[in-house]
């Protein structure tokens, strides 16, 4: 094979051991071309293709992990460097463990003699509902990439579901989304900005080819101790829902479920109300876990063994030495990014001095898709849409009330909000648009609009209050009257 294409002053090549590590990190403006030269090499378990030019940006971190050995080539990285300490082969034990559930499932469907777990006669026929817990920083979401990916791998047409609970993730969409999706490719890393692969929520249809349909729920706050009732009611919504899609879909029940968590659900806050030993029980009852995998945290294992140990698989897996800490700042450039992405894409440049002949962005399936979107800028009515925020504007956790002061306001109370007083908040404001609710009246009740999905998301970038109109961009066109929408607290930065 002909590598001497890419190789100059700006790129070199690395040698990699079998189970060892390339790990980067990019620097704000920084993008990186990887080529996978020779051998096997994965990312966060989504294989590499030979020969084709993965690139990375957006302050991306990540590493390039190989089983049997590999040459890579690639430009220069702000951080970079080789590690033969990995977790891998750990992780890889996992998904054998829920492979093999899988596969009972499936026999137990299609009414054949159910394979013996090796070792343990007990084991029942349930697809695998994976409960992934760890502190901050610990690699949640990256195990989760790699189980989801080494199923989809496997060659049984798998159709795993991955579900994000976490909504500092932004995940598919946008930052304060809770949200689920079938994998049917692997996962592919490139950015932060879509650290779970592209959406077809924002993208038109002709690029949304590998694109994923999420099903989300607006929570519209980064942290859980922001409103814990609304989290623990749209947990409840995404799992009832996901059951319901299961009914007519065996493959994808059988391929089970792999839930991604925030940090706040292992590490309690310190300031009283902690809510998250409520919402770890609320992700095991509505999403019927059978394994729990903490995360480097031994504390939380033990918590777990002593809760759950009793019904469910619960195991510790190593932390990797390659999981970067982000910090407040970095967590908020992201959600810049994920915002700017999911109305405008987003293109990676290829790094200077790098041909961009044949490239491709990780993701995408041919060259010449870009994820290049326009979103549009329309003038609205107050009138065209309603908008809610719900519980109280200014919300303080029930904890910091006064003893035995009662809320005005409940924290679930969809209250409607009116842009024409000042202080509406909705200058800047990030929207999520509803699905419309029950056509049947008399179905409706007070709280339907706390249960509806989302099917987009808007920003206010201008309101004209004498005129009573606002300006609104929009991914895609389509009339927004008569919508119904709800404000969070992400702003829209352009
Ligand atoms: N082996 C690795 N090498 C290099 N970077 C890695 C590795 N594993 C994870 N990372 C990076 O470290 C960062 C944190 O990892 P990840 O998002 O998986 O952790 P988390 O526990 O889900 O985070 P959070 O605190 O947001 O819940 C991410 O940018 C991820 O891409």
């Amino acid at each position: 094979m002909d590598t001497s294409e890419n190789v100059n002053v700006h790129t070199r090549k690395w040698v990699l051991q079998a189970e060892s590590e390339y790990r980067f990190e990019l620097d704000p403006s920084a993008t990186l071309a990887i080529k996978l030269v020779s051998g096997h090499a994965e990312i966060f378990g989504a294989e590499l293709a030979e020969g084709k030019v993965y690139l990375f940006g957006q302050e991306c971190k990540a590493a390039v992990f190989t089983w049997l050995g590999c040459a890579i080539e690639m430009s220069h990285p702000s951080v970079e460097y080789v590690s033969d300490e990995t977790p891998m082969a750990v992780y890889a034990n996992v998904h054998l463990a829920l492979e093999q559930m899988r596969v009972r499932a499936l026999a137990a469907v299609h009414g054949l003699p159910i394979p013996e777990d090796e070792g343990d006669d007990t084991a029942g026929a349930d697809p695998p509902r994976v409960l992934v817990l760890g502190p901050e920083n610990s690699g949640k979401t990256s195990v989760c990439k790699t189980l989801a990916n080494y199923a989809v791998r496997a060659g049984q047409d798998w159709v795993p579901t991955y579900v994000n609970v976490d909504p500092s993730e932004g995940a598919w969409s946008v930052p304060g989304a809770i949200s689920a999706a079938p994998i049917t490719a692997p996962i592919q890393t490139s950015s932060p900005a879509s650290a779970l692969g592209t959406t077809a929520t924002s993208a038109p249809n002709h690029v949304s080819s590998n694109a994923l349909l999420p099903l989300s729920y607006w929570y519209g706050h980064a942290e859980m101790r922001r409103n814990p009732l609304l989290m623990d009611r749209l947990i409840r919504n995404l799992g009832e829902n996901i059951r319901d899609r299961y009914e007519g879909d065996t493959a994808g029940r059988c391929s089970g479920l792999i839930v991604d968590t925030p940090a706040s659900f292992a590490a309690s806050s310190g300031t009283g109300g902690d809510h998250r030993l409520t919402m770890i029980k609320a992700c095991v009852d509505t999403f019927q876990i059978n394994v729990i995998l903490v995360v480097g945290h031994e504390k939380l294992n033990v918590e777990m063994q002593r809760t759950y140990g009793n019904r469910m698989a619960v195991l510790k897996i190593a932390k990797s030495g390659g999981v970067v800490e982000l910090d407040a700042a970095y967590r908020e450039r992201i959600h810049k990014y994920q915002l700017h992405t999911y109305f405008y894409g987003h293109v990676i440049e290829p790094p200077v001095g790098i041909t961009s002949r044949g490239y491709v962005q990780a993701g995408e399936q041919t060259p010449d898709q870009t994820m290049h979107l326009s979103p549009l800028s329309a003038s609205v009515n107050f009138g065209d849409i309603v908008i809610y925020r719900i519980g109280e504007e200014t919300m303080a956790p029930s904890s910091a009330l006064p003893i035995g002061a009662a809320r005005v306001v409940s924290e679930m109370q969809p209250l409607v909000v009116d842009p024409t007083l000042g202080g509406s908040g909705l200058y800047n404001a990030v929207l999520a648009i509803l699905a419309p609710p029950n056509p049947d009246e008399s179905e409706r009740y007070d709280e339907e609009i706390l249960d509806l999905p989302v099917v987009g998301y808007i920003a206010i970038t201008a309101l004209d209050v004498p005129n009573r109109r606002m300006t609104v961009l929009s991914p895609s066109p389509g009339s927004l009257t008569g919508k119904t929408a709800i404000v969070g607290s992400f702003e829209w930065q352009e």
